[in-house]
């Protein structure tokens, strides 16, 4: 077996539930308005909700548009929020915190998130070896037919995801790897936004079906909203939870709700869904506001006080994650698959350099010639920025063309960004840099240059890590790339530039890889170029020229040098990004800092992305939720009688 019950069952259990969001002094929401610059008042989207579900358990979350579910589920998954978390959540006892959930839950949202390049069992071959790194090749294939045949995915498993552009796994098939997906890492907690969205009849019963079979299979808790049920599907849940304009309005198991309606004068006419009927009935937009607060105060009125015991609390095992290494490998196993697969990425960008490059130098193959001074400014041309030849047609060449297209990877990272948000959230790998890629794409913009426009060859590996680091920065910042370009020194001297504007010119990568890649190209590579003779000086020491050269066949103005130095001395007169000293070094350090301070941010905007505030308490004087006179039983989330969140403490894990 691959999925053993857990050494001991678990019970996810939420008290008194409450979610706090600021509103304009009207009602209308916020939108973009910060809470300080309006007058505001409180309002709650929850009120003192609360519920249980243990292993083997369905807790299906049902209510009227608006009524809350979505907020109740987002928050019990620790997602982040406009608002405020008010409650006690715990699972077996302890506050569950971030790190209890990315230990033990995981959750599957509305919209799929899947790597659409990668087949089924793919996917889930990747997601069983970051999350369970002891399983041996034998155990984790047989851990991915495991869950294949689970989810009923066998048929399927090397179908691709596809999206909206590529075809591949049907709607269902996707759902249900999503699901497979989220119980690879063998969580005890299961949350599911909306399951059955977008399928037909049939098809949602298949999921509820299996969602309650999986939940016993694998014993573990799963709690889901659900918008309308059908009579079959409502039939089969163990317990559910209607909410009706942010309040309880009834809890338990499905079964009993038909007696519980009638118990209440509100019996189920015949031939009719439980689950419409209550649905109707509950729904304040369409039904007597009276009645519905009627409702909710006779479902709270049957409520017992708050229990404030202690429950089991397990051993204090955590499972072990992927380490450093192996989620490294694993990820470079997986680009490496999706750069033959995905053109985005990585392949059509790749083809696009060499197709640049290959074009650029053909156009300037006559800089090959060192013979004569006339190609020299050319030669610069095709390496570095300029407004030269062809300004109309907006002409950057090699140093520029690349981190230009660092706009489709940063396409690609944003629709992949869900995909990203789950897996860290899941936690199954941290934020983690993809440079070896970097080098390749370097690669692919040089070589063709290097063979066309004869470039000296013993420069291609320092030139390689330039660019690399460079296409590195831009796959952060690819915005700034016109910024980059407008302040890399070759426009205007950068003393020229008002502060504090100045600044881009010396933070933007562009202008030091510039700088670097003309000293690899001419200073480095030991070549001499013709078309100048020697000064001759006279007795006293006086030159007939200042530069120690000159071009018997060619004006001052197009006379630049015989050698790589005195060539950039000759540049640097007039654009300020050249110079003669060997700045190789702090160049590429300038841009690696570049690239490591947008990787830092992009990693802290991730984290943020992988968890939200973890509920609160119920002890903050100014959480005061009943302020609505129906529910005169509910628990006020401000009142001691409620215990707040226990240690975090580890639980038992399964068996493997
Ligand atoms: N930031 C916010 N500020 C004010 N009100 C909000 C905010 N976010 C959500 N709401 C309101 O909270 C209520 C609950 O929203 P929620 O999305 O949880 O409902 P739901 O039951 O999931 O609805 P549906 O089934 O239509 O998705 C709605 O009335 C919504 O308009």
């Amino acid at each position: 077996m691959v999925v053993d019950a857990p050494a001991k069952p678990v019970r996810f259990e939420f008290k008194n539930c409450s979610y706090r969001v600021k509103v304009r002094s009207d009602g209308r929401g916020l939108g973009n308005t910060p809470a300080c610059c309006v007058k505001t008042k409180d309002r709650y989207l929850l009120r003192n909700v609360s519920a249980s579900v243990s292993s083997g358990e369905v807790l299906a979350v049902m209510g009227p548009s608006g009524a809350g579910k979505t907020t109740l589920l987002r928050m019990l998954a620790l997602e982040k929020g406009p608002g405020t978390p008010y409650g006690n959540v715990t699972l077996n006892g302890h506050a569950f915190t971030r790190t209890v959930y990315t230990a033990h839950a995981a959750s599957v949202e509305q919209e799929d998130s899947l790597w659409a390049f990668l087949t089924a069992r793919e996917q889930l071959e990747y997601a069983v070896r970051l999350s369970r790194p002891a399983l041996r090749s034998a155990e984790r294939a047989a851990a991915v037919d495991e869950l294949l045949g689970a989810l009923g995915l066998e048929s399927c498993q090397h179908t691709r995801a596809g999206n909206a552009l590529v075809r591949g796994l049907s709607g269902g098939q996707r759902r249900r790897l999503s699901l497979a997906l989220a119980l690879a890492k063998e969580p005890l907690l299961v949350f599911l936004d909306e399951p059955t969205s977008g399928l037909d009849a049939a098809g949602a019963a298949a999921v509820m079906a299996l969602l309650k079979s999986v939940a016993r299979r694998v014993n573990a808790a799963i709690l889901c909203t659900i918008h309308q049920p059908s009579s079959a599907v409502f039939a089969g849940f163990d317990k559910t939870l209607i909410l009706s304009g942010g309040r309880a309005a009834y809890c338990g198991p499905a079964s009993e709700l038909v007696g519980y309606l009638a118990s209440i004068g509100q019996p189920v006419p015949a031939n009719t869904n439980p689950a419409d009927h209550m649905l109707a009935i509950a729904n304040a937009d369409f039904t007597d506001a009276s009645l519905v607060e009627e409702i909710i105060a006779q479902w709270s009125s049957k409520q017992p006080p708050p229990q404030t015991e202690e429950a089991d609390c397990g051993s204090e095992q955590q499972p072990a994650g992927a380490g450093v290494a192996t989620q490294f490998g694993v990820l470079l196993h997986k680009h490496g698959r999706l750069l033959l697969r995905d053109p985005i990425m990585y392949s059509a960008r790749c083809v696009i350099f060499v197709v640049i490059s290959l074009f650029l130098s053909i156009i300037y193959i006559d800089t090959r010639r060192r013979d004569s001074q006339e190609q020299l400014f050319p030669r610069l041309f095709l390496e570095a920025p300029t407004m030269g030849a062809l300004p109309a047609a907006g002409a950057w060449w090699i140093s520029n063309i690349a981190p230009a297209l660092g706009l489709l990877p940063l396409l690609a990272q944003f629709l992949d960004l869900q995909i990203l948000r789950r897996e860290l959230r899941d936690g199954i790998y941290h934020p983690a840099v993809y440079a070896p890629m970097m080098f390749v794409l370097a690669f692919a913009n040089l070589v063709p240059v290097y063979a066309v426009a004869d470039w000296p060859w013993e420069t291609l590996g320092l030139q390689c890590v330039i660019f690399a680091f460079t296409l590195a920065a831009f796959d952060c910042l690819a915005q700034a790339w016109f910024l980059g370009l407008l302040m890399n020194g070759f426009m205007m001297p950068p003393e020229d530039i008002i502060w504090p504007i100045r600044i881009f010119a010396y933070a933007l990568p562009l202008r030091w890889q510039i700088q670097g890649s003309t000293y690899i190209l001419w200073a480095m590579g030991d070549h001499t170029y013709g078309g100048t003779e020697r000064c001759v000086f006279n007795a006293t020491g006086e030159g007939e020229c200042s530069q120690g050269f000159f071009c018997p066949d060619a004006p001052p103005t197009s006379c630049y040098g015989e050698t790589g130095e005195e060539i950039l001395d000759s540049f640097a007169a007039n654009y300020s990004c050249f110079t003669s000293e060997n700045t190789v070094a702090l160049c590429m350090l300038y841009i690696l800092l570049f690239a490591l301070v947008c990787k830092l941010v992009y990693a802290l905007a991730l984290s943020a992305v992988r968890g939200g505030k973890m509920v609160k308490p119920p002890t903050t004087p100014r959480a005061s939720p009943t302020t609505s006179p129906s529910v005169s039983r509910s628990a006020d989330p401000s009142s001691p009688a409620h215990p707040g969140p226990r240690r975090v403490q580890p639980f038992a894990t399964r068996q493997s």
